[in-house]
Formats: C-alpha cells, sequence, structure tokens
C-alpha cells in the first residue's frame, strides 16, 4: 500500500530510509534545511523540502532521523514543524537516538494532537540505511505498528517488537549504544596499540576479523581507517551524544558504567581536538595525539 510519507533529516541514515521508502513505490518527500541533500533526494525522484511545514497536507506517516530528542520536537511540534501537515491519526516513526523520558515525552504531545508515535530508534548505519535493512527497535500501540507497516517493511528487515510502552524502544537503544561505543573505543585503541607495536594495520585487520577478538565495530570502523576515509557515516559527536544518553541513563539509576564513562571521555577529547564531525572510528586520533603514530592514510 502506498502512502504519503514525509522523511525529516536527510543525514546519514534519514537519506537511506527516504531512498528505500522510494524504492518501495511510496509517494516521498525528504526534509532538510541542508541544500545538498535536498539536492541530493530530488536527484534520485523524491520531493524535497526545507522545512517540515513545507510537507504535504494530509501526510500519513513521518519518519524523524534529526539527530536528537531536541530536533525531533523541533521537527515535529515546533514553529515549523511538521505537525500541521500531518493527517488525523497520522503515524509518526520516531527514530533519532534519545533517553527513554524524552521518547515519553514526545509520545504524550503526539498523542494528545491525535497522532499515532512509534519509538523506535535504529540500527544499521549509513550503508543498511541505504539498503532498506536497519534493524528497528521498536515501542507502541498495536494500531501505530499497524499504521507504520508499509514504512517499517521499506526501511528495515528486523522490526523488534519490545512492547507497547513507550520508552522501552529508547531504554534497548541506549544500552545497545553503550557497546557500539565502547566497541569503537576499544578498536580504535587495539588498532593504534598494534601500529605502535609495529604491525602492519591490514594485516592486523585481516587476522583480528577472522578470529574471536573481532567486533562488528571493528571491522566497520577499522575498515575506513585502514582507507583513511574520515567522511562521516556516524560521526564521534554523535557518540559524545549516545554515550552521554548511557551514562545519564545510569546515574538515574545509582549504576555504576566505567566503560562507557571512559569511552564517553574518549569521544569527547576526539570532539575536542576539532574531530566531532568525522567518522567516529576517527576517535582513533586521541591515541595519534597522545603517541604519534602515523595512521594508513595519513600522508
Ligand atoms: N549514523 C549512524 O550510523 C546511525 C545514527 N543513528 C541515529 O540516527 C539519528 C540520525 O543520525 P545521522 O543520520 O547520523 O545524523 P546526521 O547528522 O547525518 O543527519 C541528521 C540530519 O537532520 C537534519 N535536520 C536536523 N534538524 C532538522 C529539521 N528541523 N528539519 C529538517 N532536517 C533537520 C540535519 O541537517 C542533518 O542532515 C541520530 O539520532 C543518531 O544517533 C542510529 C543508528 C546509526
Ligand atoms: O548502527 C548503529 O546502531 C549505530 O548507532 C552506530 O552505527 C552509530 O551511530
Amino acid at each position: 500500500m502506498a502512502m504519503k510519507v514525509g522523511v525529516i533529516g536527510l543525514g546519514s541514515m534519514g537519506m537511506g530510509a527516504a531512498l528505500s521508502l522510494l524504492r518501495a513505490g511510496h509517494d516521498v518527500t525528504g526534509c532538510d534545511m541542508r541544500q545538498a541533500a535536498r539536492d541530493e533526494f530530488a536527484a534520485a525522484g523524491g520531493a524535497a523540502a526545507a522545512r517540515a511545514a513545507d510537507l504535504p497536507e494530509d501526510t500519513e506517516a513521518v519518519v524523524v532521523l534529526v539527530v536528537n530528542a531536541a530536533q525531533t520536537e523541533a521537527a515535529l511540534f515546533g514553529e515549523g514543524g511538521a505537525a500541521r501537515r500531518l493527517k488525523p491519526g497520522a503515524v509518526i516513526v520516531s527514530s533519532a537516538t534519545m533517553a527513554p523520558d524524552a521518547a515519553r515525552a514526545l509520545s504524550a504531545e503526539a498523542e494528545g494532537r491525535g497522532f499515532l508515535y512509534l519509538d523506535a530508534p535504529v540500527s544499521g548505519g549509513a550503508v543498511k540505511a541505504r539498503a532498506g535493512e536497519m534493524t528497528v527497535m521498536g515501542a507502541g500501540s498495536d494500531a501505530a505498528f499497524s499504521a507504520a507497516q508499509p514504512v517499517l517493511d521499506a526501511i528495515a528487515t528486523r522490526v523488534w517488537r519490545l512492547g507497547s510502552e513507550i520508552g522501552i524502544g529508547a531504554t534497548v537503544k541506549v544500552v545497545h549504544q553503550l557497546l557500539a561505543g565502547v566497541h569503537i573505543a576499544v578498536a580504535a585503541e587495539a588498532m593504534a596499540l598494534g601500529i605502535r607495536a609495529g604491525a602492519d594495520p591490514r594485516a592486523l585487520y585481516d587476522v583480528v576479523t577472522s578470529a574471536a577478538g573481532n567486533s562488528w565495530m571493528f571491522e566497520n570502523r577499522m575498515a575506513r581507517v585502514l582507507e583513511g576515509d574520515d567522511a562521516p557515516r556516524s560521526a564521534v559527536d554523535i557518540f559524545v551524544k549516545d554515550l552521554g544518553l548511557v551514562t545519564e541513563m545510569a546515574r538515574g539509576l545509582d549504576f555504576p558504567v566505567p566503560l562507557a564513562s571512559q569511552a564517553q571521555q574518549l569521544f569527547t577529547a576526539a570532539r575536542a581536538m576539532g574531530q566531532g564531525g568525522k567518522d567516529d572510528g576517527f576517535v582513533i586520533r586521541v591515541w595519534q595525539a597522545m603517541t604519534g603514530i602515523k595512521l594508513p592514510g595519513d600522508a
């Protein structure tokens, strides 16, 4: 069933979601304040809008893939937000990574305005987003899942239904980000140590990715470090945010998360070095700054 869908935020993840929806035959408007993103989506055959308030009248579903909860709030309910363009009963697929409390507050606002809301953070990275193969960590009512089904079918291959209570999706995603952030940081530490100790970085990569110490993040992020490709598919700044969500959630539970805290400091150091907009694997530049190692992409 083709739907009139808006995608707000045409960044690493939102562009992939919007293109996947287009491929699936939906009537898609992609929205981003960045002209380059709008041009890319228009060139692929989609409609493009600079503001969420310019989505078509009676949009039936909106996928929100901006950076955080504050941007989601503004994009939906702020001045210039999408709310006025949504059909009564439209479904909001809220996919930015945010705190569970923020998801609950957004859901209450959406419901108060007569919309359905899915707490639907995602995983998989930009490549899987473009392939329509994301994993969705979903929570919401049966009605919301059912209204969003054609959208979810287009953007994801795994849709976890974690319960009807909003906030469970966000909780699971925050815990996932503990792993994702620590795995990236430790992958960078291992690669940096290997380089310093004189191992060939490519050989080290090949061995680790065939052995038990591998992780999805080592394989994915260190490949970019080997290529010297620091264009952001997921930025260092995203992990300053996400590990902040981890430590904040843990603090509220009086729960220690020493590894997440350490990783957060490393991403924060990378940000302080001016690397916040670089691909997150380039947190390795923190070790480079401390030890003077040469990275594979360095001249
Ligand atoms: N990059 C990744 O690999 C993954 C990211 N995520 C999460 O997905 C969300 C999006 O991440 P990315 O795509 O990496 O971020 P990004 O920074 O690449 O894209 C965000 C986009 O939203 C746009 N934007 C912000 N406010 C807007 C508004 N009011 N109206 C229209 N456009 C607006 C920005 O211009 C930008 O293009 C974040 O919450 C992130 O934590 C989740 C899984 C993977
Ligand atoms: O894919 C995910 O899950 C992620 O959160 C990372 O790729 C980085 O944001």
